[in-house]
């Protein structure tokens, strides 16, 4: 970081104005440019403070609020909680009085303001992070929490929170033998497979990455695939590919792959992907709705969802998202269930998942694909598989994955996965 941490933190400020006031989600902005001013380490610092400030955003308004009379215009809100939570964190209460105190003096409209910021952020200082560690864990906002309330619970929904704000460690997907890329990397093989690091710093330095020897992927998105065992020499079509961590597992597996998804940017990652690792699949940039090839003995739909299971990982999804695309995935998704169950052959198998935590983008899915089709047959015994706990199945033969399950290994995304057979 530059010597003030001006830089970092003025772009922290930035994310933090357009996620939560243009609604643009963080990958979406990195992907823009967002951080290509800075210097490589100031990135980092820049992300790692919007994040933060993100998953701590509840407990530091709470913490804000008795100082404040009436809430300030958002700049110089979000200048107080980054200040609040850097503060929480331990950072020298100097440099960040005077660097959040600075941005709201740059800026004509709130520069009238920098006296307050600079009062508060004094009193949040003295607080300390012993004041801010004794805080409740922050809550999810509202538009969320509700639904999740209804669905899981307020137990449930508490550790699904404290699992939000612990973030999340790395997991890889090894293209060969598991125990060797943990050796390499320093990680832990999970008991479903996967390979964990706690503190795993940047990814493209890893041992492994420049020889493909593995993938990013998430320990519960890994499930979906491991689901179908053995995959040698099947007809897999992958229809919602993107980035491919899912169809370089199957083409690991000897799978005869083909990708398909709908962004052609989104495609040349799972090309560059397979490259990297040394596997090959059939890339299609198409609709999925437009592709009518049939006669696949498997069809993996991971389809487009609210992405709710990935909050540890992506805290902007809260402040950026409101709910209102809810209806539109979920009719898009029943839609693609349709369409799939038509390109497979008969007798052939279908995996539906979705990496959300709503049970209407899950388990309600897959309720009413069956009332919509009672010849189907849920494999439930398919999700039988090293480290998935019998109780997370589901009464219509699904799974449910919980990023508040293996809470002492560091959690996982919140998923939802079935498999289902085609009559033949
Ligand atoms: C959840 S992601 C898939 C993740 C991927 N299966 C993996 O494991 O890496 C959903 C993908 O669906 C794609 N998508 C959304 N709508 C689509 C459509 N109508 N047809 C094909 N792909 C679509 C998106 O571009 C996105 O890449």
């Amino acid at each position: 970081m530059t010597q003030t941490g001006l830089p970092a933190r003025r772009t922290a400020h930035y994310l933090l104005m357009q996620i939560i006031e243009e609604g643009r989600l963080l990958a979406e902005l990195v992907g823009a440019g967002a951080l290509s001013r800075l210097e490589a380490e100031d990135r980092a610092r820049a992300q790692r403070l919007a994040n933060d400030t993100l998953r701590g955003l509840d407990r530091a308004d709470r913490m804000l609020k008795p100082f404040l009379k009436k809430s300030p215009p958002l700049f110089v809100m979000n200048a107080l909680r980054l200040g609040t939570v850097e503060l929480g964190e331990g950072e020298a209460a100097h440099g960040v009085v005077n660097a959040y105190v600075e941005i709201v003096a740059r800026n004509k409209r709130t520069q009238a303001m920098k006296g307050l910021v600079n009062a508060v952020l004094r009193k949040m200082a003295s607080a300390g992070p012993e004041e801010w560690s004794k805080r409740p864990v922050p809550l999810t906002p509202g538009w969320l929490r509700q639904p999740l309330v209804s669905a899981w619970g307020r137990d449930a929904v508490s550790a699904m929170e404290s699992a939000h704000f612990a973030g999340a460690p790395l997991d890889l997907t090894a293209k060969g033998d598991a125990k060797a890329v943990a050796n390499a990397v320093g990680g832990q093989v999970l008991p479903s497979g996967s390979i964990r690091i706690q503190d795993a710093g940047q990814v493209t330095q890893i041992a492994g990455y420049a020889t493909g020897d593995w993938w990013v992927q998430d320990a519960a998105a890994a499930i979906p695939v491991k689901a179908l065992g053995g995959v040698k020499g099947l007809k897999v079509l992958d229809l919602c590919a993107a980035p491919g961590g899912k169809t370089m597992q199957l083409a690991a597996g000897g799978a005869e792959v083909t990708a398909v998804d709908l962004s052609a940017k989104r495609m040349e990652r799972v090309e560059e992907n397979l490259t990297r690792v040394g596997l090959t699949a059939r890339t299609v940039v198409s609709d999925a709705f437009d592709f009518a090839e049939d006669g696949f003995d498997v069809v993996l739909l991971d389809a487009p969802c609210s992405a709710t299971g990935t909050i540890r990982r992506h805290p902007d999804l809260p402040y950026a998202k409101d709910g209102s695309e809810f209806g539109t995935l979920i009719a898009q998704q029943e839609a693609l269930i349709d369409h799939a169950l038509n390109l497979i052959k008969p007798g052939g198998r279908l995996v539906f998942c979705t990496c959300s935590l709503l049970p209407d983008e899950g388990e309600v899915q897959i309720e009413e694909a069956l009332q919509r089709h009672p010849k189907l047959k849920v494999l439930t015994e398919a999700l039988d598989l090293p480290g998935i706990d019998k109780s997370w199945k589901t009464t219509e033969g699904g799974l449910r994955l919980r990023p508040d399950y293996w809470s002492e290994l560091g959690g996982m995304d919140g998923f939802y996965i079935a498999v289902i057979e085609k009559p033949a």
